[in-house]
């Protein structure tokens, strides 16, 4: 617990300004549409850092039959990675801070030519409560941060991977339909809004055009593969808002 009080401040900082940028639709700076498929929206910007591609990136999807908290769920527990994070070689639960806060080492996959990466990033799961307090009953808004940190116990190339530096937020509104007023909720009734924004420094150097490949083929991948999941997980479970 400790622990949590070291992290805890800057948990609290990314946490706030991850949701507000989540928020605050695409805004300014030149987004560009990359992905557009069904309900399914990408969105790029072209950054580069000394040379190092770390194009942000913002998604907006909407998938029926889940709830913002479930799709949280799904991405902060570590025991259902391995059945949607495509590009995962070995995950480790580093520390368990607190019952919403885990500290996670993850190394993916190599994906030539680049060199293989490894990440070390703190993860936490929190209820988002609405900005103007106006709907009578909390609005059901949820969202997974993954924020980069360094660990002593692993620094960078410790082992043969380049370290990447990752800020991420995966939030989902419940939209539950007004036909649904008055009796018992059914999936049919509900629609999750998702936005997915991600800024991930690759670390050592990878050719820009590989990095803009990879990424172009990456996430629109773990997104709908994501979503399938969790769609596929919660199908005959309980609603839980
Ligand atoms: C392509 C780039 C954006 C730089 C990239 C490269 C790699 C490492 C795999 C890789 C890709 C390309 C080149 C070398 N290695 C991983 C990720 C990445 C890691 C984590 C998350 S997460 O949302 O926190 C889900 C939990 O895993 C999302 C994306 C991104």
């Amino acid at each position: 617990a400790s622990l949590k009080h070291t992290y805890w401040p800057e948990i609290e900082r990314v946490v706030a300004e991850q949701i507000r940028s989540a928020r605050m639709g695409l805004g300014k700076g030149a987004w560009q549409l990359f992905v557009e498929d069904g309900e399914m929206k990408m969105y790029r910007r072209e950054v580069e850092e000394d040379g190092l591609v770390v194009d942000p990136l913002k998604a907006t999807h909407q998938v029926k039959g889940i709830t913002g908290r479930e799709l949280c769920h799904y991405f902060f527990y570590p025991e259902y990675r391995y059945d949607w994070e495509g590009t995962l070689e070995t995950m480790n639960v580093v520390d368990k801070i607190a019952e919403d806060t885990i500290v996670f080492h993850q190394i993916h996959k190599r994906i030539w030519p680049a060199a293989q990466r490894d990440a070390t990033f703190w993860s936490h799961l929190t209820h988002v409560p609405d900005e103007d307090n106006k709907s009578e009953d909390s609005p059901h808004i949820w969202a997974t941060v993954n924020s980069s940190v360094e660990l002593p116990s692993h620094p960078p190339n410790g082992g043969k991977q380049v370290r990447i530096y990752l800020t991420i937020i995966l939030m989902g509104q419940t939209i539950i339909s007004p036909a649904a007023k008055g009796r018992e909720l059914k999936r049919d009734d509900i629609t999750c809004k998702i936005t997915y924004c991600a800024v991930v420094n690759p670390g050592g150097w990878a050719p820009s055009s590989v990095l803009r490949a990879v990424y172009k083929r990456e996430y629109p991948k773990f997104l709908k593969r994501f979503t399938a999941y969790v769609i596929e997980k919660t199908k005959n479970l309980p609603i839980k808002l």
